[in-house]
């Protein structure tokens, strides 16, 4: 996995199988109130004196306006910072934000084709694998969000989720080894409960085995869709979770890294 660089600031290598417990706001939170949620998601993060040692990687991705304040609140954590989507390109793009702007705020990867982006945002396979491609050339970690609509068989959803891996980096595989991959069923996002964990682990174990013909079984898969403490121990192959809703309450992203911090090497 060739690390790319933003200024002088090497991306994120993944190559030596951490664990990723991270968490979206969506646009859930204020401007007040994310300033205050982060500031106890750092002290989750900083009472946790072993995340340093890298064996799990915080990471937290709060709305566009909240970046800069984030860059400062986060200074000297190893909470890493992110983006919740990116544009393709730079110039006559109103209203987009273009990835070189986020990486020189000290943004270091970014949400690629979040189904919520996908469902409202019409964005299609081609649209993400533009920006896949524009948030690697600025030095980015994509964050390629993937999963089915609905309930399936395991292996038709691994299918389905190894094409939408596949168009998103147009079948360049040493791309693809650059990504971290949030397997995102859709049904489970926004639900009470996350999907069952026997289901998901038999997704990630079949797509890991399509990934392994192109040399990727090892690429990072985390979960995502109403996760919540109890549920990463339970998981098998997975690497590691993509909180939402439930990490609004930031001891409960504390109690995911101590689960995370628990789970053997
Ligand atoms: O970005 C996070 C995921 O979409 C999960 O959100 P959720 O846990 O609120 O369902």
């Amino acid at each position: 996995m060739a690390p790319g660089h933003s200024g002088t600031r090497p991306t994120i290598s993944w190559a030596s199988s951490p664990l990723y417990i991270g968490v979206s706001t969506k646009m859930y939170m204020g401007y007040r109130h994310s300033l205050s949620w982060l500031e106890q998601l750092r002290s989750e993060v900083d009472a946790r004196p072993a995340l340093v040692a890298g064996r799990v990687v915080p990471f937290v991705i709060p709305s566009f306006p909240i970046l800069p304040d984030a860059v400062r609140i986060l200074e000297g954590s190893s909470l890493l910072l992110g983006a919740q989507n990116c544009g393709w390109a730079e110039g006559p793009w109103t209203g987009e934000v273009s990835p070189s702007l986020l990486a020189e705020l000290g943004v270091r990867l970014v949400e690629i084709g979040h189904a919520e982006r996908r469902r409202h945002f019409a964005e299609d396979d081609a649209v993400v694998a533009l920006k896949v491609r524009a948030a690697l050339d600025a030095g980015l970690t994509p964050l390629l969000c993937v999963g089915e609509e609905a309930v399936a068989d395991p292996a038709v959803s691994a299918s389905f989720v190894f094409r939408q891996i596949s168009v998103a980096v147009r079948d360049d595989w040493a791309t693809a080894a650059r990504l971290v991959i949030a397997y995102e069923p859709v049904w489970a996002i926004g639900a009470t409960e996350p999907a069952g964990a026997a289901y998901v682990s038999d997704v990630v174990a079949r797509l890991r085995d399509l990934l392994a013909e192109h040399g990727l079984a090892g690429l990072p898969i985390i979960y995502g869709g109403s996760a919540k403490p109890g549920l990463l121990p339970e998981l098998r192959g997975v690497s590691g979770l993509f909180l939402g809703r439930f990490a609004h309450d930031a001891a409960n992203f504390g109690a995911v890294l101590d689960e995370a911090l628990g789970l053997p090497n």
